[in-house]
């Protein structure tokens, strides 16, 4: 038997081949034999088992021959499911949101936006149609591959009860206008993959490759899918299913279009797809009809999470961090940070530090109760997103971009950092002095451009190290980390390579 899985305690595997790679076969009895075994070993460890799909192979034989592949899913002991995050991605109505309503919700769309109701968060929204805010939706897969969604009056609790595998689609506004937001979206929340959505009777238009730009920019690896071919011919679709694979070869490009038509398509694009991020699976779909979207939810149920087993593990050795990504009051309840565990474990009581303040300093806090997706939980652990009640905190001392970590931790905080960026557009050149909105993580402030290494400008396309000062507070940032930043058509990439820390000890009250 032959494993083509990760190392992230299940995978695809193929019975009938050898681990040469020889594609021998089994006869009915021999499978038969073989998949009665596995299924026995994966009771013991608590795995679940799905076939995906059977071949036949011509090996020398005249009785019939088969190889069957299984998807072997081992929720980590620790975990209540395998977690895997989607940032959406695509141009103003483009039907991002519709497409989720569909998945999520288990209802189609009547082409006037009925599923993309329930998303919406905003009273502005629902009035003018827009997603403005960043929201999540949840969809999850059970042990059988089968999803569980909202239908059937499902809770979020019971979703999240009896699914083994859970997708959160991180739906990141398309108008322009939110770029921020998207760019936000994308460098906060670290999301496994982008789902990018192309309008089939429109194709590449607004935001689109700006979309794709970011994503290629910042390593989210992405597939794609053509929404509303229900409103299209035939050769429409064609047509900007040919532009978007044209794009995609580009040389800025260099990925490798997959078209998913089969179920056998999807199978194989969700392997090639997590072994060589290059591979770009597309679905051609339509939320109204239903077409093609059982391929896109095969994909998904078998699409392993990016971070493998052992970097999580490793994370979750570290002390506690959690980036504030958003902040509310609710009546009873007191105030409420919701965010991302970015390292360690987090538990309902815990005492944490929250900062850094104006002053660079951390204010201690206590962790009252944790919400995920909607439903009480006792402990958060790294790569968790959720919600933090903080009980009588002061609500006007905190905002987005803080950190709440362990008191045992050093946070580096500071004013003014080096980072190695590439300026990838400027309408002439990038000098000394421009201010520049600087998106780290889920920081995002505005900083002067203090100082160009052996440059006087920059050009677009050229690479350099310079010096930021952040405009009106300190920041806590961590070497490595990947930046962007932005000003009008201004825009670059780069990571932080060195910060000057101010000193925090006498922060901690
Ligand atoms: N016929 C048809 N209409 C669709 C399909 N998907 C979405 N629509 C319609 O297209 C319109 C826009 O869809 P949305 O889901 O709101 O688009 P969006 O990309 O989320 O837009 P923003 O949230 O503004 O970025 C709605 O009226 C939907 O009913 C589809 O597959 N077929």
């Amino acid at each position: 038997m032959a494993a083509a899985g990760r190392s992230w305690g299940g995978g695809i595997y193929q019975i009938g081949v050898e681990d040469n790679g020889l594609l021998v076969g089994l006869s009915e009895e021999e499978m038969k034999a073989s998949l009665h075994t596995l299924h026995r070993m994966a009771e013991k460890v608590g795995a679940d088992i799905t076939v995906l799909r059977e071949r036949e192979v011509d090996y020398d034989n005249d009785s019939p021959r088969k190889i069957t592949e299984v998807l072997i899913r081992k929720v980590p002991d620790n975990q209540q499911f395998l977690d895997l995050r989607v940032a959406v991605l695509g141009n103003v109505d483009s039907g991002k949101s519709t497409l989720l309503g569909v998945l999520t919700q288990g209802e189609l769309d009547n082409g006037r936006g009925r599923a993309r109701l329930n998303l919406f968060r905003h009273l502005h929204e629902i009035q003018s149609g827009r997603t403005s805010s960043i929201s999540f939706e949840i969809l999850g897969f059970n042990s059988k591959g089968e999803v569980v969604n909202y239908s059937e009056s499902r809770t979020a609790e019971q979703i999240c009860e009896s699914a083994s595998k859970m997708i959160t689609f991180i739906d990141l506004a398309g108008h322009h206008k939110y770029l921020k937001t998207t760019i936000f979206g994308l460098t906060s929340y670290c999301p496994d993959f982008a789902m990018l959505v192309v309008s089939a009777n429109t194709g590449i238009a607004g935001t689109t490759r700006e979309h794709l730009g970011l994503a290629m920019a910042l390593k989210v690896p992405f597939f794609l899918v053509v929404s509303k071919v229900d409103l299209c011919a035939p050769p429409t679709v064609d047509r900007t299913l040919r532009q978007l694979e044209r794009t995609l070869k580009q040389p800025g490009c260099n990925k490798v279009p997959f078209m998913v038509r089969t179920e056998d398509d999807a199978v194989t694009a969700a392997q090639q797809f997590a072994q060589s991020p290059n591979i770009t699976p597309i679905f051609a779909i339509s939320s109204v009809t239903g077409e093609s979207l059982d391929l896109l939810k095969v994909f998904l149920n078998i699409l392993p999470p990016l971070t493998n087993c052992r970097e999580q593990e490793e994370l979750m050795q570290q002390l506690p961090e959690f980036q504030v990504d958003e902040i509310y009051t609710v009546p009873e309840v007191g105030t409420v940070v919701g965010g991302t565990l970015y390292s360690g474990v987090c538990k309902e009581g815990e005492r944490l530090v929250v900062g850094p303040t104006d002053s660079g300093s951390f204010l201690p806090l206590k962790v009252c109760s944790i919400q995920r997706n909607r439903s009480a939980c006792r402990v958060l652990r790294a790569g968790q997103a959720a919600t933090l009640a903080l009980g009588a905190f002061d609500r006007s001392l905190l905002r987005k971009g803080m950190v709440l970590v362990s008191p045992e931790m050093m946070p580096t905080v500071c004013w003014v950092f080096e980072a190695e960026i590439v300026l990838l557009f400027h309408a002439t050149s990038c000098r000394r002095g421009v201010q520049v909105t600087v998106h780290v993580g889920n920081v995002r402030q505005t900083a002067i451009l203090e100082h160009i290494h052996g440059k006087d400008e920059l050009r677009t396309g050229e690479k350099a190290v310079v010096r930021f000062r952040f405009i009106k507070h300190p920041e806590y940032l961590k070497p490595g980390t990947k930046l962007l930043f932005r000003e009008g058509v201004t825009k670059g990439i780069g990571h932080v390579c060195s910060l000057q820390a101010i000193t925090t000890e006498s922060g901690h009250l």
